[in-house]
Order: structure tokens, then C-alpha cells, then sequence
């Protein structure tokens, strides 16, 4: 476990118990404190990031310094040390991205993407995986739109219409365990999702805690996108399909295109792009389902009513 901050490693040493795991205090825009801890290591995953949308608006070049540079950064000190496998995060906002955050993700992609481009005979397999929002994730709106409710206030709604990809923790490592198994160098690994709109998404919440679904619209914050794109339409016509999964493979031509103008089949493949507003579209009974599977809303509706709970 590598990451910066020590109060989260010492809860995370008594919660697991475990001597198996060993943490380094550090920070991936300091390459030797990542180079020391990837020394030995068999394999990376690389989660570090500024996450939140609308900070990376005001803070673009910190984006820049954490997802862009720190992430080359583990590549560069991964390939170094002969780890085996890098698999690095990215989100859905890194597809045609709008934002900072989403802009620094998706160079991001693009040093995963160049490290195995420029070096076919690495000892180190460099893979993306992609996915949309996850549920209950820290700092993400379904706990706040609980606490909100738990307070007696209305939940504050950006935009009702605005539209995002749901999923739970559990469906995201399973697809960072895929990439880990399956991942050729440069491999951008995707799991398709259902999506809904941020108003059904209150109102499920609202009907779930039993309470009126009236919801305060506050307008759309900086940076943020109506919709998310999980595939471009460039990259779909590219990708194979493994049902739950994406695969887009590394473009690996060199330079040289000349080669391919002569020898390139021209292909149409699909016209729209992978979004949120075209994806298998959940209404609010369905997202009452997904968010009674969470562990955080049970244990929230056990604690408001134990019978609600069940
Ligand atoms: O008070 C609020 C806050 C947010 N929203 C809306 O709820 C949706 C989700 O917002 P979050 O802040 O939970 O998530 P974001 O879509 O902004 O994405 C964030 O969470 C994702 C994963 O959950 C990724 O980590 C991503 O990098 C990070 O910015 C958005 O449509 C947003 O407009 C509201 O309606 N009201």
C-alpha cells in the first residue's frame, strides 16, 4: 500500500491485521519514493488521483502534477524495477473530456498507452480500465444525498436530467481483476454499465428512506457533462466485445503510415458512441434494487428503520 496519507494507512493496518501487507508513506509526483516502493513488487495498481471535478477546475495543474505526471511517474519507476503488470484507473470522463479532471484522466491513458507503444519488448504489461461512477464512493452524491435527507432537507439536485453510469465497488475490481488476468500491453479495459438520471437517482433514494421525493435543483457545477461517454465511437469500432467487457486494443502502427494508406481497409463500424443517455436506461424501481444491495445504504436504513432494512 502506497499512498500519502498515514492517517488512512493506520486505519486500514488495524482494520486488516494483516503482516502480509506492507505500507510506504509516499506520493506518486515524487518518483523515487515511487520507485522504492515499486522496488520487488510483482504487480501495481494504480489508483492515486484527484477525483473530483469541480476542484480539478479550479486546481488544473495539480491534476496535471497527480494524474498525468504521477502516473507516469509509476509507469516509468514500474518499467524500471521489472514489475509485471501495471493496471491504472480511469473513468468515463476521460472519453471526448470536457472537464480538467476528465482531460488529465485521459492523458493518463495516453502515457499507459505510449509506454507500451515504445517499448514492444517491456517486461512490464501497462493496461487501462475505464468505468463509470461508483457507488458510495467517497465524496460521491448518493451519501450525500442520504446525509441531506437524514438532516430533513431535500436532496440538492444538480440538473434532474443529467445523465451518469452506475456501479458498485464490487463490479469495479472485478474488472481491474480482469484486466490484471486478460490485459495485453496498452489494452484499455471497459465494463459496460446501466445508467440513469440524476433525478431518478434522488427519487430512489427519497422513496428507499421514506420520505417525499421533493428535490432542490441547484444548476450544473463547474466542469461537469450532461451525459458520460464509457466508449467513443473511434474506439468502438476497434473493440471486442466480451459481453460484461470492452477490449480496446493498443493502435500499435508506428509512424510510418504510408504502409497503412495502401494497406488500410476502410470501416465504418458504429455511428453513435457509448454514453449514458443511449446505455440500458434503470428507472426508479430498479435503482431502489441496485441501492439496497450496497452495504453503506443498508446499514444507513437499518440504523433509520431496522423493519426497512429487511
Ligand atoms: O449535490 C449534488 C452533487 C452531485 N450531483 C450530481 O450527481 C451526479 C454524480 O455526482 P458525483 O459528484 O457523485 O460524481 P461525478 O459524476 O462528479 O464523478 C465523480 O465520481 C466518480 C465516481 O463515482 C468518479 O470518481 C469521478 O472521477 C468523480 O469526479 C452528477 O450528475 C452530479 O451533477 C447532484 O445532483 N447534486
Amino acid at each position: 500500500m502506497f499512498s500519502r496519507d498515514e492517517a488512512k494507512q493506520d486505519e486500514m493496518r488495524r482494520l486488516l491485521g494483516d503482516e502480509r501487507v506492507r505500507y510506504y508513506v509516499g506520493d506518486v509526483r515524487d518518483y523515487d519514493s515511487v520507485l522504492r516502493a515499486s522496488r520487488g513488487i510483482d504487480h501495481v495498481f494504480h489508483a492515486a488521483a484527484l477525483k473530483q471535478v469541480p476542484s480539478c477546475e479550479f486546481f488544473p495543474l495539480e491534476a496535471v502534477r497527480t494524474n498525468i505526471l504521477g502516473s507516469a511517474n509509476v509507469v516509468e519507476a514500474a518499467e524500471r524495477n521489472g514489475v509485471g503488470s501495471v493496471v491504472v484507473l480511469s473513468t468515463d470522463k476521460a472519453v471526448y473530456p470536457v472537464n480538467a479532471m476528465g482531460m488529465s484522466k485521459a492523458m493518463m491513458e495516453k502515457v499507459a498507452q505510449a509506454h507500451a507503444r515504445n517499448n514492444p519488448n517491456s517486461a512490464t504489461t501497462v493496461s487501462c480500465v475505464r468505468y463509470g461512477n461508483v457507488m458510495y464512493s467517497r465524496g460521491s452524491v448518493i451519501p450525500l444525498f442520504i446525509e441531506q435527507i437524514k438532516a430533513g432537507r431535500a436532496p440538492t439536485v444538480t440538473d434532474p436530467t443529467m445523465t451518469r453510469f452506475l456501479m458498485s465497488l464490487g463490479e469495479s475490481v472485478e474488472l481491474v481483476e480482469h484486466a490484471f488476468q486478460h490485459a495485453r500491453p496498452g489494452d484499455i479495459f471497459i465494463r459496460k454499465a446501466a445508467a440513469c438520471t440524476i433525478g431518478d437517482l434522488a427519487e430512489a433514494v427519497c422513496e428507499l428512506f421514506n420520505v417525499p421525493a421533493k428535490l432542490d435543483v441547484i444548476g450544473v457545477r463547474h466542469g461537469e457533462k450532461l451525459d458520460e461517454t464509457l466508449a467513443s465511437r473511434e474506439e468502438l469500432t476497434q473493440a471486442e466485445d466480451f459481453g460484461e467487457f470492452l477490449r480496446v486494443p493498443l493502435d500499435a502502427r508506428d509512424l510510418n503510415y504510408s504502409l497503412y494508406v495502401s494497406e488500410g481497409e476502410l470501416d465504418e463500424g458504429p455511428v453513435e458512441d457509448f454514453n449514458s443517455s443511449n446505455a440500458p436506461r434503470m428507472g426508479v424501481p430498479e435503482i431502489i434494487e441496485l441501492l439496497k444491495r450496497l452495504p453503506e445504504v443498508r446499514a444507513e436504513l437499518a440504523l433509520r428503520d431496522p423493519v426497512l432494512a429487511c
